[in-house]
């Protein structure tokens, strides 16, 4: 574990801001993932998380920003208690899944034959057996990936960094990974990995931040990324909709029997009490957030329209002056 008595946080970047040529990939990029917690940076395709993670692990240096990994600017000096699948994914084509495993968990420290034993109950454990002996260049891409991932954190590291993990994995492999992410978790790691799948970040982050157009432009938890949104409601009344339609907000749809609307939470309990008041009653009621997939679209949309030109004001930053 990353010190937690000492400090909370297992990644600190502040700032980061990074120019390719005249193209300001990363504006002003903050991130402070709790130890112990999973956490992901969101964006769409060339929103500058790739960049902002390379930063962080100072394999790229910044324009402007710092990075503390374990509370220490020098990553390459804690390098053995980090694990990271890169963007760009790559093994030993005439190696062994087991030897490839093995072999990468050697260049963080790890004795080899240490590395084959873990490698091959990683593998036993997702399933994935049968193409222990298996030469990479004989595998499928998503296996061979799964096989990088492993060699990634078969050493046991207190902080795993996973570049857009899931791209390239049929669902069940995609499952195995949640898994693994979430047994790594309980194990003490801390996991910061880039997703543009909201479905997993949805399951499995305790916290996650939004870039889009290189810049940060949110900061949470999933929850309070839901919250960005109004409640969705689908009212069917037991008599005619029609005369229902009073009680309702503005801008309530009717699809068939059905209203749709969106209200606040503070205006469900007076909704609700409208209807009973009303006699209309209720064939049919659901009331719910929407999920991250609307949150996310609903900020990427609203930076895309300009609606949101300034970074949030950020709190880490300004703890830290
Ligand atoms: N070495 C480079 N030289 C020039 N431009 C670059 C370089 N690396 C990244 N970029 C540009 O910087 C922007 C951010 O790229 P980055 O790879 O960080 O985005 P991303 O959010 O990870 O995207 P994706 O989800 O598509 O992988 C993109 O417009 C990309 O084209």
């Amino acid at each position: 574990m990353g010190d937690p008595g000492l400090n909370d946080y297992s990644v600190e970047a502040n700032g980061l801001t990074k120019y390719f040529g005249d193209f300001k990939a990363v504006d002003h990029v903050s991130l402070a993932v709790p130890t112990g917690s999973i956490y992901g940076v969101l964006g769409p395709n060339g929103a500058g998380k790739t960049t902002s993670l390379r930063m962080t692990l100072g394999i790229i240096d910044p324009d402007a920003g710092t990075s503390r990994i374990f509370g220490t600017h020098r990553p390459q000096s804690v390098r053995h208690r980090i694990g990271y699948l890169p963007e760009e994914r790559g093994l030993y084509p005439g190696m062994k899944a087991r030897e490839a495993i093995a072999f990468m968990g050697a260049l963080r420290g790890l004795d080899w034959s240490e590395g084959r034993r873990r490698a091959a109950a990683f593998m036993t454990e997702l399933g994935l057996e049968r193409v222990i002996d298996e030469k990479i260049r004989k595998m499928s891409k998503g296996m061979a990936q799964m096989v990088q991932l492993i060699g990634s954190i078969v050493h046991a590291p207190d902080l795993i960094v996973l570049d857009e993990p899931f791209s390239g994995l049929d669902p069940v492999n995609q499952e195995r990974l949640e898994m693994l992410v979430r047994r790594e978790r309980d194990r003490g790691a801390t996991i910061l990995f880039s997703t543009h799948v909201m479905a997993h970040a949805e399951r499995l982050c305790d916290r996650i931040a939004i870039i889009a157009r290189s810049q940060r432009r949110f900061e949470g938890t999933v929850d309070e990324a839901r919250a960005l949104l109004p409640m969705q409601v689908r009212y069917t009344p037991r008599t005619d909709g029609d005369a229902a339609a009073a009680l309702l907000p503005a801008g309530a749809e009717r699809k068939g029997e059905a209203w749709h609307f969106a209200i606040e939470e503070a205006d469900v309990e007076p909704l609700l009490a409208r209807i009973t008041a009303s006699g209309h009653g209720v064939a049919g009621l659901s009331i719910a957030r929407p999920g991250l997939h609307d949150a996310f679209v609903h900020i990427v949309r609203q930076v895309d329209a300009g609606f949101d030109a300034t970074p949030e004001k950020d709190a880490i930053e300004e703890a830290a002056a």
